[in-house]
C-alpha cells in the first residue's frame, strides 16, 4: 500500500542529501519518480544538497495542483511510481491534501521533506498538514547540533549573528552567511529561547561586563 511520509528536521540536518539518495536507491531498482520543490535556495526548480548533490526538479507554485499534474503525467502515457517532495514546509495546507489524494486515488508513494517550524518556532502550514495526514513523520537521525553542543531543534533567523524574531515567515536564506546578510542558525530550545546564537555566547563571554562563562545561566 501506498504511503504519505514526512521527514522532518532543523534546517541543516539532510533533508535534501536523504531526499536525493531516495531517489538515487528508488530509481537504481527501477521506479520511476518525479522530483519536486518550492523555493530552493539554488533556484527554481532545482534540488540542492549542502553536500554538493543537485538535480532538476518540478517548481511547486501557489497553483500548482499535485493530483492534477500526476493525472496528466499518467494520461499521457507516462509512468510515476512515487512523488520526492523538497521543501514541503513552503506548500499550501490544501497542496498537501492533493498529495494525500495522490497517495490514496492513485496508490502512488509520495516522500516529503521539510523544516517544520519557523523562526518563530511556529509551524509552517505545510507542515502542520502533513503532521495532520502523514501516514508516518521520520525525524531524521544525523543530528545538527546547537553552538552548545546540545541536539538542534530549533531554527533561528539572525541578521549580523543575532537573532531577530520579527519579519516575514518565508524568507529564503542559508546557514553560514556573511555578517550583513539574513542568515539562520539551528539551536537548541533553551538558546532558542534566550535568543543565544553562538555570535552572541562569544560576545557575552569577552565582555568584561558579565561572569565567566561557565557561572552563567545560558
Ligand atoms: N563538507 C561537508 N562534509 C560532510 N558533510 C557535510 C558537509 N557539508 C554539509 N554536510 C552535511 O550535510 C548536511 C546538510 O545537508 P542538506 O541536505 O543540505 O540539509 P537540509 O536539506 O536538511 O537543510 C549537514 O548536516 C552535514 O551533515
Ligand atoms: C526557519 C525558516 C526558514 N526559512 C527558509 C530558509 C531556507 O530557504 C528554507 C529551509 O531550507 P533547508 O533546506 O531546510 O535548509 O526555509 C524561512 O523561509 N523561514 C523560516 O522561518
Amino acid at each position: 500500500m501506498a504511503e504519505l511520509v514526512f521527514f522532518s528536521g532543523t534546517m541543516d540536518c539532510g533533508k535534501s542529501t536523504l531526499a536525493l539518495q531516495m531517489d538515487h536507491n528508488h530509481t537504481a531498482r527501477g521506479r520511476q519518480g518525479v522530483i519536486l520543490t518550492r523555493n530552493d535556495r539554488a533556484g527554481a526548480a532545482t534540488i540542492s544538497s549542502r553536500l554538493g548533490l543537485r538535480a532538476e526538479a518540478v517548481e511547486v507554485t501557489d497553483d500548482f495542483d499535485f493530483h492534477a499534474h500526476v493525472v496528466h503525467r499518467l494520461s499521457a502515457g507516462g509512468r510515476v511510481d512515487y512523488l520526492i517532495c523538497d521543501e514541503a514546509q513552503f506548500f499550501a495546507a490544501e497542496q498537501v491534501d492533493q498529495l494525500a489524494r495522490v497517495v490514496d486515488e492513485l496508490d502512488i508513494d509520495v516522500y516529503t521533506f521539510g523544516i517544520t517550524t519557523d523562526f518563530r518556532t511556529r509551524l509552517f502550514p505545510g507542515s502542520q498538514r502533513l503532521i495532520e495526514l502523514a501516514d508516518r513523520v521520520e525525524v531524521l537521525q544525523v543530528e545538527a547540533l546547537c553552538w552548545c553542543g546540545a541536539r538542534a531543534t530549533h531554527n533561528a533567523r539572525t541578521v549580523g549573528g543575532v537573532m531577530v524574531v520579527e519579519g516575514a515567515q518565508v524568507v529564503i536564506g542559508d546557514i553560514s552567511v556573511s555578517e550583513d546578510e539574513v542568515g539562520y542558525e539551528v539551536l537548541c530550545r533553551r538558546h532558542h529561547r534566550r535568543r543565544l546564537t553562538a555570535a552572541t555566547a562569544r560576545a557575552s563571554v569577552l565582555s568584561p561586563d558579565v561572569l565567566p562563562f561557565e557561572d552563567q545561566q545560558v
